[in-house]
């Protein structure tokens, strides 16, 4: 059997920077290249970064896309790398936008992947599957695609598919089994979730066997706004066997030879789909099949074999770590800030959010305030400083009471009005320093306080981002837990402080105020919030798992009834199954409640 080397590119892309994605795809294949590849491959919408959104309403973008796409084909001609042909996702169209009620449904904007050789586009696939469900709007953007393109490359015949088309039964893999190809490419942009990569490697399994067909499946790395993508990409072959794994959450350029069967000869000819074109997918025994001859079989073998490896697995908290210090650290470096603020209250958030942030972009770029009132216990205080010592990270104190006393001289306040004060008074604090020199600020409220409503609006929710605002309360101390021990393996100083962890969370606006005052203990809570927010349960489902009822009914309300916060909060890296945001759409305006 003939040997393909094979890269697969798990590169971090930026949504609309078509010259420098263009660039990392023509350092990368000669980084391949050198390396002996025959085929390189980059992630679903590569050229565009993913997901493009509304960008794709724009006829400008989609031109500019399209004309990238051949510039790079030449480029790479240019650059001496022409003969090794590179599969690349890009944005294309071949009618205008489907928007509301198309004219034409057979033809508009596709997400595609296209085959460059020799300074040409060879071949082009459009994706034919489309996700339209959790963060996902794809029927909104594209026309799904009603062929499967195999290319000849040295002779052996390689599918194309993209991203969704691997999590839906039948399509494109029963296709590439008729079209009896040797290996399928599937490029992905597939955000990370908790326990996914599980998920993937069961999917690749299965289609491995449906197609009978080694596959590569190649993810994208990086954050973009609330997602992160974990790369993760394998190669498995028809039997499930895992060839080559690259690491999660990290830039990798997995290098593998694959022996596989030649296509036979002469090549069968190319097919068309059974049905017209439509806005319906088709399966995969309607697909049609288009060939196209790449290269011949390549004479000189590679000497050695080429191994990708297998790189070691992450713990669950490894990887919701290292999602969250990518995406915050994506989020502002590829929105050009290059510092990050935050309140720090010597309470657990504020301390994992600012570890987080020293991980992401190191110390000398995150500035940590304290600002202490007449409410503020001497552990706080305490608690922020050791912390800052601990991460390096640059450390201020502003006391607030001068200033909320000066605004009490002119609008005279009390109970909640008074302790809300407080907060909004850091929250001008933390803006007054982005206006004046310009660092992002962050806010630090977790899943469980969002989900419930448990901040001041215009006062701690202040902020651009959220690292935590897809992690329960719970899941933020295991964090905080992890973080250190790591650091205790390593050798280096924990940098949360111990007494952050174990104390008793308090908001402290008031008095001796703690947050059980207001609401049940976090374990319950976050398990209650599980069935709810992420489970889309009801209040019968909670009782008959054991809850209260006088408790569920208090906390479901309160989470209806911070919709309007969630709708005006800002975005975080999501993790779980259902972030708030995209994956959960409920109605402001809404008099449903579950009752007894
Ligand atoms: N449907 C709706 N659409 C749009 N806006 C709506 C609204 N309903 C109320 N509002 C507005 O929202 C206001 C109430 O919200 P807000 O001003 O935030 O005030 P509120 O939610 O009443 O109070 C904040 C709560 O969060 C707690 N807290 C504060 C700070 C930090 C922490 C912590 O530990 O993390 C906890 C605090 O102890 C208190 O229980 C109303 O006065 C009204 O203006
Ligand atoms: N004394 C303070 N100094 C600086 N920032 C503060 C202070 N108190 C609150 N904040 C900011 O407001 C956020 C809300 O914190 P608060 O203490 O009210 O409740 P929390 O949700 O328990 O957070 P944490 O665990 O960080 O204390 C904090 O994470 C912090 O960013
Ligand atoms: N880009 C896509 O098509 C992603 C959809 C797919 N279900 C995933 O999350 O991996």
């Amino acid at each position: 059997m003939p040997t393909l080397r094979i890269a697969l590119a798990q590169v971090n892309p930026t949504v609309g920077d078509l010259t420098g994605n263009a660039g990392i795809v023509r350092s990368t294949t000669r980084a391949a290249r050198d390396a002996g590849a025959r085929l390189v491959v980059f992630p679903e919408m590569m050229l565009t970064g993913y997901p493009v959104e509304d960008l794709v309403f724009r006829q400008s973008f989609v031109a500019a896309s399209r004309a990238a796409l051949e510039r790079l084909a030449a480029d790479l001609d240019g650059d001496g790398l022409g003969d090794t042909p590179v599969a690349v996702g890009f944005l294309d169209a071949d009618g205008p936008p489907a928007v509301n009620s198309p004219t034409d449904p057979s033809a508009g904007a596709r997400n595609a992947l296209a085959v460059l050789h020799r300074g040409r586009v060879v071949a082009r696939y459009f994706k034919h599957h489309l996700p339209n469900y959790g963060v996902f709007d794809e029927d909104r953007y594209f026309v799904p695609g009603n062929t499967l393109v195999v290319v000849r490359i040295d002779g052996i015949d390689v599918a194309l598919t993209i991203c969704e088309d691997m999590w839906q039964v039948g399509g494109p893999f029963a296709a590439a089994r008729r079209a009896g190809v040797g290996l399928v490419l599937t490029v992905n942009g597939s955000p990370f979730e908790l326990h996914k990569d599980d998920t993937r490697l069961a999917l690749v399994r299965r289609r491995a066997a449906e197609a009978d067909a080694t596959i590569a499946y190649l993810n994208m790395v990086g954050g973009q706004d609330e997602l992160v993508f974990d790369g993760d990409s394998m190669i498995v072959a028809p039997g499930g066997e895992v060839l080559a794994r690259a690491p999660q959450l990290a830039e990798h350029l997995l290098i593998h030879d694959l022996d596989l069967p030649l296509g036979l000869l002469p090549p069968p000819p190319s097919t068309p789909a059974l049905a017209a074109h439509s806005k319906a997918e088709l399966v995969g025994d309607e697909m049609g099949i288009e060939r196209v001859h790449v290269s011949d079989p390549h004479p000189a073998l590679p000497a050695t074999p080429l191994q990708g490896g297998l790189a070691g697995r992450l713990s669950d908290e490894a990887e919701v770590w290292n999602a969250l210090v990518l995406g915050l650290g994506d989020y502002v470096r590829k929105n050009g800030f290059r510092q990050v603020a935050l309140g720090l209250s010597g309470g657990i958030d504020s301390s994992v959010v600012a570890a987080i942030a020293v991980d992401a972009i190191g110390p000398d770029a995150v500035i940590g305030v304290s600002m202490p009132s007449q409410h503020s216990s001497a552990h706080s205080r305490e608690d922020a400083a050791e912390l800052a010592k601990r991460t390096g990270l640059e450390y201020r104190v502003h006391e607030i009471q001068p200033m909320v006393d000066t605004f009490l001289t002119g609008m005279s306040l009390s109970g909640l009005a008074l302790e809300n004060l407080q907060a909004r008074v850091r929250g001008v604090i933390l803006m007054s320093i982005s206006n004046q020199e310009g660092p992002l600020v962050l806010t630090t409220g977790n899943k469980s306080e969002l989900a419930v409503g448990y901040s001041t609006l215009y006062g701690d929710s202040v902020g651009g981002f959220n690292p935590l605002k897809d992690v329960p309360k719970t899941l933020v101390w295991k964090l905080a837990r992890w973080r250190n021990d790591e650091a205790l393996r390593t050798g280096e100083e924990p940098p949360i402080p111990e007494r952050s962890i174990e104390k008793p969370p308090s908001a402290e606006l008031r008095p001796g105020q703690l947050d059980s005052d207001s609401l049940p203990d976090y374990d319950e809570l976050d398990s209650m919030l599980l069935s709810y927010v992420d489970g889309d349960q009801g209040r019968a489902d909670l009782v008959a798992a054991g809850h209260e009822p006088e408790v569920v009914d208090r906390v479901l309300h309160l989470v209806d009834l911070a919709e309007y916060k969630r709708r005006q909060s800002a975005p975080g890296t999501k993790i779980s199954i259902k972030a708030f945001g995209r994956d959960r759409r409920l109605p402001i305006t809404n008099r449903w409640r579950e009752t007894g």
